[in-house]
C-alpha cells in the first residue's frame, strides 16, 4: 500500500493528443452559448439590411446601436482582477475561466511563485494578461500586485498532506500570506476579495466523525492538528473577519470564502500520481477503504465557475454575501475515494481489485504510521512522502460529503458542466497524459 509519487511510465490509457492537449482545447460549454447568441445578432442585422425601404432609418439607428454598444463595452471591459496561485491546478483553470466568462475584465493579473509557460498564449487575446512572478509572504510584493485591482481572487496555498513541507512553511504561505492579501486590499482600496477555502476547516475532524451530506449551517466539531487544516481555517477566519473594514477611499471590504471537497479534473497532480502507481503495480490498484466511505468530490470546471460568479456577484450583493462561506459543488457522484477515482482510472486501463478493503484497518494503520517514521527518520537524507499517512488515510477513511444549495441561492450558481462532462473531459486529459509519456 506505500506508495510514492510518480515516476513516468506509459501505460495502457489510450492514444490521443499531447500532454498540452487539454490545455489547446480549453473552452467551457457557456462559451459556446455566447457564440451561437452572437451568430444569432448576425442573422438579425442581416435581414434588416435587405429591406430597402427602410435602409436610410435603419442606418441611422444601426449608427446609434453602434455608438452605444462601443460605449457599452468601453464601460464595460474595466475591471482588473488578481488570481494569486493563478497557475496552480485550480488557478490555471480560474485564469482560463475569467477570461472566458467575465466580459467586464480589462485586465488580468496573475501572480504565482512559479509562473507557467503556457501564460505567454494568454496574452495575445483582448484583456491584457500580466504574469507576476511573487510570494504571498512577501507583503511588499503582495502590495505592489494588488494596487489598482477591483477584485482579488486569493486561490494561492501550499496544499500539503504528505509532509513535504514543515509546518512554519505552511503557516508562513496559508496565513501570512493571506494576512498580507488581506492588508494589501486594506491598504490600496481593493473592496473584493474572495478566498479558496477548503472543506478541511470543517473536517474530517480528528476523531473520525462523519459528516454526511451536510451543508454550511451543519453542526460538526471542527478538530484540526494536522498544519494544513488548521492553517486553511485560520485563514479563512481571517479573511471573514476582515469583511467590512475599511479600504483605502473609505469604501467597506467585502469578503467571502468558497470551501471546494476534493477537486478533480485536467491538471490533478495526486490522479496523476495514483494512476502511475496503478501502473507500476501491473494495472491493479487494490481496495484500501469500505466502499461505503462517502468522500465528497468536485470538478475543477466547476470550481473555477464559482469562483468567477461569487466574484462578479460579491460586487451586486454585498450586504447578502459579503462573510459567507460556500462549499462547492456540482453533480458528482457521492461515492468513496477510491470507487470515485475508478470512474477515469477504468476507462484507462486500471482494475481496482477487492469489493472490500483487502487489509485489516489496524495494518493499514501500522503501515501508516511506518511511513510517518521512514519520513521522520530519512528526512536528513532525502525527503519520503507516500501517499499513505496516518493524515490521509484518515481523510480517506471518513465520510465526508456535501449537499448544500447556498450557492444558489445566493448567487445564482448552477454547475457549468455536469457530470457527463467533467467525467469525459478528465479521462480525456489523463488518455492525453499517457500517451505524451510514450
Ligand atoms: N486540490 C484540492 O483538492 C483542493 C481542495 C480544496 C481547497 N483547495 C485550495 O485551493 C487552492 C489551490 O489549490 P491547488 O490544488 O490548485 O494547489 P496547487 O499547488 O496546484 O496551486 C497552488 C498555487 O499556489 C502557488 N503558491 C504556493 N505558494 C506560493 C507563494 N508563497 N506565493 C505565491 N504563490 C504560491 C503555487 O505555485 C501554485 O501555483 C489552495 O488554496 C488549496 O488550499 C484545493
Ligand atoms: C489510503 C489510500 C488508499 O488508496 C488513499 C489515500 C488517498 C489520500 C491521498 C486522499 C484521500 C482524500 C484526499 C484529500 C481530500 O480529497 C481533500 C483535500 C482537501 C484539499 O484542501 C487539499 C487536498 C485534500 C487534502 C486531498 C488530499 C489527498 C487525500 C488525503
Amino acid at each position: 500500500m506505500p506508495v510514492e509519487h510518480s515516476g513516468h511510465q506509459g501505460g495502457p490509457c489510450g492514444k490521443r493528443v499531447g500532454e498540452e492537449g487539454w490545455r489547446l482545447g480549453w473552452s467551457v460549454p457557456g462559451m459556446a452559448r455566447r457564440e451561437e447568441q452572437a451568430e444569432g445578432d448576425n442573422h438579425l442585422s442581416l435581414a434588416g439590411n435587405e429591406r430597402r425601404p427602410a435602409l436610410v432609418a435603419s442606418l441611422g439607428t444601426l449608427g446609434l446601436w453602434l455608438q452605444q454598444d462601443m460605449a457599452d463595452s468601453a464601460q464595460a471591459q474595466k475591471l482588473v482582477y488578481l488570481v494569486t496561485g493563478g497557475c496552480g491546478f485550480l488557478g490555471e483553470h480560474v485564469v482560463r475561466m475569467l477570461l472566458q466568462q467575465e466580459p467586464r475584465l480589462r485586465e488580468l493579473r496573475i501572480f504565482d511563485l512559479h509562473l507557467g509557460p503556457w501564460l505567454e498564449e494568454l496574452k495575445t487575446g483582448p484583456v491584457q494578461v500580466t504574469a507576476i512572478q511573487g510570494d504571498v509572504t512577501q507583503a511588499h510584493e503582495v502590495a505592489a500586485a494588488v494596487a489598482g485591482a477591483h477584485v482579488v481572487i486569493h486561490t494561492a496555498g501550499l496544499v500539503d498532506v504528505f509532509g513535504k513541507a514543515s509546518p512554519e512553511t505552511i503557516h508562513e504561505v496559508n496565513v501570512q500570506g493571506t494576512k498580507n492579501v488581506i492588508e494589501a486590499c486594506v491598504q490600496t482600496g481593493t473592496q473584493f476579495l474572495v478566498y479558496t477555502s477548503s472543506m478541511e476547516v470543517v473536517g474530517p475532524n480528528i476523531k473520525g466523525h462523519p459528516f454526511y451530506r451536510g451543508n454550511e449551517d451543519t453542526p460538526y466539531e471542527a478538530v484540526h492538528r494536522h498544519p494544513y487544516p488548521s492553517s486553511k481555517a485560520r485563514a479563512e477566519q481571517l479573511v471573514l473577519e476582515a469583511n467590512g473594514r475599511k479600504v483605502r477611499g473609505g469604501l467597506p471590504l467585502v469578503t467571502c470564502a468558497l470551501r471546494p471537497t476534493g477537486i478533480y479534473g485536467e491538471g490533478h497532480q495526486i490522479m496523476r500520481d495514483i494512476y502511475y502507481q496503478g501502473l507500476r503495480l501491473g494495472g491493479r490498484l487494490f481496495r484500501a477503504i469500505p466502499a461505503s466511505v462517502e468522500h465528497g468530490r468536485v470538478y475543477v470546471g466547476n470550481v473555477a465557475w464559482m469562483h468567477v460568479l461569487v466574484a462578479r456577484e460579491l460586487q451586486q450583493r454585498p450586504a447578502l454575501m459579503g462573510g459567507q462561506v460556500y462549499f462547492c459543488y456540482d453533480k458528482s457522484p457521492y461515492k468513496s475515494y477510491e470507487d470515485f477515482n475508478m470512474e477515469f482510472l477504468g476507462p484507462c486501463g486500471l482494475r481496482l481489485v477487492g469489493t472490500r478493503p483487502l487489509l485489516p484497518y489496524w495494518l493499514l494503520m501500522l503501515l501508516a504510521a511506518l511511513n510517518a517514521l521512514l519520513q521522520w527518520l530519512l528526512r536528513p537524507l532525502l525527503l519520503y512522502a507516500p501517499l499513505l499517512n496516518p493524515y490521509t488515510l484518515a481523510m480517506a477513511n471518513t465520510t465526508f460529503t456535501v449537499s448544500t444549495n447556498k450557492a444558489q441561492r445566493h448567487f445564482g450558481y448552477e454547475p457549468l458542466f455536469s457530470w457527463e462532462e467533467s467525467r469525459t473531459r478528465t479521462i480525456r486529459w489523463m488518455q492525453a497524459m499517457d500517451s505524451s509519456a510514450q
